[in-house]
C-alpha cells in the first residue's frame, strides 16, 4: 500500500469511529495536513449527522466549506466533542510532534478544548522517541533570533523555515537534533521562552486515541 492509501484508511477509520458519537448539536474539531484532508473528504459523507466544525487552519476551513460543511469560530461554540488530526510523530504515550504544516498553534488550541483527541497517522509516524522530525516552534517575528539562541541553549539546532508565515502572522523555527526524552518538560521549557507562541510537542495534552494506518490494517492505540 502507498502512504496515501494508509492515510486514507486511517481517515476513513476516524469517520467510522466518531460517527456513532455525534448528534445534531455536535461540533467536530478538524485538523490540518494531508491526512486531515482525507478525513475532511470522508466527513462530508456524514455532514447531516452533526452541526458543524471548528477548523485548525484557514486551509482546512476552506476545504470544509467547499464540501458544504459549516465552519464555526471557536469562540462561538460551547465545546468540541471530537478533534481529529494528523501528526508528524507519535510515541506509545500518544505524545506527538505536530506543525509540519505550520498549523501547530491553532491545532493546540482546538485540542485543548476538545473532549476527545483522535490522532490519525500512517505507520511512518510511529516512533519510540520523539525528535527525529525537526520540532516546529511558532515565534513572534521580532523575537526570531532571541528564540533561536535560547533553543541552542536547550540543545537544539533551530532552522528558520524560509517563506512561511503562519495563519497567525508569525514565523516557524524547526529545531533539529533534539532527543525528546522528557516531552512534557521540554514542551513547557520551550513555551516559556519569551517570543515563543507555542511549540509542536503535544505532551501536556496528548492524543486520547491513535488510529495508525499500517499495511496489515488500521491499528487502534490508547495511551500507555
Ligand atoms: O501543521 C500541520 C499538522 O500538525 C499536521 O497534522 C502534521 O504536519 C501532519 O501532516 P500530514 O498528515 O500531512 O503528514
Amino acid at each position: 500500500m502507498t502512504q496515501d492509501e494508509l492515510k486514507k484508511a486511517t481517515a476513513r477509520a476516524a469517520v467510522d469511529y466518531i460517527a456513532p458519537k455525534l448528534d445534531a448539536d455536535s461540533i467536530v474539531g478538524v485538523g490540518t495536513g494531508s491526512t486531515a484532508n482525507f478525513f475532511i473528504d470522508y466527513l462530508a459523507e456524514i455532514k447531516g449527522q452533526f452541526d458543524g466544525t471548528v477548523a485548525s487552519s484557514d486551509a482546512s476551513a476552506e476545504r470544509l466549506r467547499s464540501h458544504g460543511i459549516p465552519v464555526y469560530d471557536l469562540n462561538s461554540v460551547d465545546g468540541i466533542q471530537c478533534y481529529v488530526d494528523g501528526a508528524d510523530e507519535a510515541n506509545p504515550a500518544l505524545q506527538l510532534i505536530k506543525g509540519g504544516g505550520a498549523a501547530l498553534t491553532r491545532e493546540k488550541i482546538v485540542a485543548a478544548v476538545s473532549s476527545e483527541f483522535v490522532c490519525i497517522a500512517d505507520e511512518s509516524k510511529w516512533v519510540p522517541l520523539l525528535g527525529d522530525f525537526p520540532l516546529p516552534v511558532e515565534v513572534i517575528p521580532m523575537a526570531r533570533s532571541l528564540v533561536a539562541r535560547e533553543l541552542v541553549k536547550l540543545g537544539g539546532d533551530p532552522v528558520y523555515r524560509q517563506g512561511v508565515t503562519t495563519d497567525n502572522g508569525n514565523v516557524i523555527l524547526d529545531v533539529h537534533n533534539l532527543k525528546i526524552t522528557e516531552p512534557k518538560a521540554l514542551e513547557e521549557a520551550i513555551n516559556n521562552i519569551t517570543g515563543v507562541v507555542t511549540n509542536g510537542i503535544f505532551a501536556l495534552r496528548p492524543a486520547d486515541i491513535l488510529l495508525l494506518g499500517t499495511t496489515s490494517g488500521v491499528k487502534t492505540f490508547t495511551a500507555k
